[in-house]
């Protein structure tokens, strides 16, 4: 049973475990998705390919979120998989980060219940012990950024409209410090710094100066890149590649696990403030009347 923080995400969150198809690929691996975690199993090269389906942009809504971090329990429990390539099933958008209506005009349970889902997200992706790609298709601002920089490699493909950062402080809210920790560790301090003060999203020849991604590829590369990539990542032994993992990350993985319940306690009152509810609403007004 998938459980999250101690509870039964499926209730919690209203997913319905029947909501989820189980299959056999080809190869006799079997093949799991649920309405918007696509799951392309290749058992014989023990990788499994996850794809983001939650149009128009991959925001990672409290559904999104429990259904991903569902499939992860998963593929971390079944030893057939060593290897997870995380990409975009949205053309153009690899998640547009969280989903700004979980933020804004709920309850303060509502909003204690969806941190905790992100923190749970991000401890998943950052602890995990098999080999992560991330192969971004698309753009990837916040929270979509985090989730490609919880990855052991990342490929971007060579897009201008591609851009990725955590831009929070365009949007007048802070990016917490558990994002800024994997940011720092990432591009390292001055970089971070500047980035995070002026909420840079960065264009793939920046992105990969700068240190946010590692390898920019044509659009038409990047799957085939991941998989390369991946190889070479899983040549090395399993045992000696995880715990060097631990040892880089989990200094980083306990800050925010010993502050947990304070940090869900300072997002609550910080998102509930008035000033920040009004700038959370300007922005996503501004979003919707792009358009027109
Ligand atoms: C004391 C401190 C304690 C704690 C810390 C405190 C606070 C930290 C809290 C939060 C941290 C948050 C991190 C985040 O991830 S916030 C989300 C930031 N995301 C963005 O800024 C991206 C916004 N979106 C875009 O820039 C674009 O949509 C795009 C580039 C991703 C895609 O562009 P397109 O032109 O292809 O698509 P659009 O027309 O813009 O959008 C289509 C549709 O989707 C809606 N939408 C877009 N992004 C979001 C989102 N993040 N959440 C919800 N909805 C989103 C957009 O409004 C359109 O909707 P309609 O079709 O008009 O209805």
């Amino acid at each position: 049973m998938a459980l999250l923080a101690g509870r039964t995400v499926l209730l919690r969150a209203g997913v319905r475990l029947g909501a989820e198809a189980a299959t056999r690929g080809g190869n006799g691996a079997r093949r799991f998705a649920s309405h918007r975690v696509l799951v392309e199993p290749d058992a014989a090269a023990g990788i499994a390919t996850i794809k983001l389906k939650n149009p128009p942009v991959n925001s990672l809504s409290l559904e999104f979120l429990t259904e991903l971090i569902i499939c992860l329990e998963k593929l971390e429990n079944d030893k057939t998989f060593r290897g997870i390539i995380l990409t975009s099933d949205c053309p153009g958008i690899f998640s547009a980060g969280l989903d700004l209506r979980e933020m804004c005009g709920k309850n303060p349970a509502h909003y204690a219940e969806y941190w905790r889902a992100v923190q749970e997200i991000w401890l998943k992706l950052y602890l995990s012990n098999m080999v992560l790609v991330a192969a971004i298709n698309g753009a990837s601002p916040a929270g979509g950024c985090l989730m490609a920089l919880t990855c052991d490699y990342r490929v971007l493909a060579d897009n201008p409209r591609y851009r990725i950062g955590l831009n929070e402080t365009l949007l007048g809210i802070i990016a917490p410090f558990w994002f800024k920790d994997n940011l720092v560790n990432t591009i390292g301090h001055r970089a971070a710094d500047r980035a995070l003060q002026l909420g840079l999203l960065f264009p793939p020849t920046e992105a990969l100066q700068v240190g946010m991604v590692d390898q920019v590829v044509p659009e038409d590369q990047i799957h085939s890149t991941a998989l390369s990539v991946m190889s070479q990542w899983l040549a090395i032994p399993d045992h000696a590649r995880q715990l060097t993992k631990s040892m880089m990350r989990k200094a980083t993985a306990d800050h925010l696990i010993k502050q947990r319940e304070a940090d869900i306690q300072n997002f609550v009152s910080f998102i509930s403030k008035d000033s920040i509810q009004k700038s959370l609403q300007v922005y996503l007004e501004k979003l919707k009347q792009k358009k027109h």
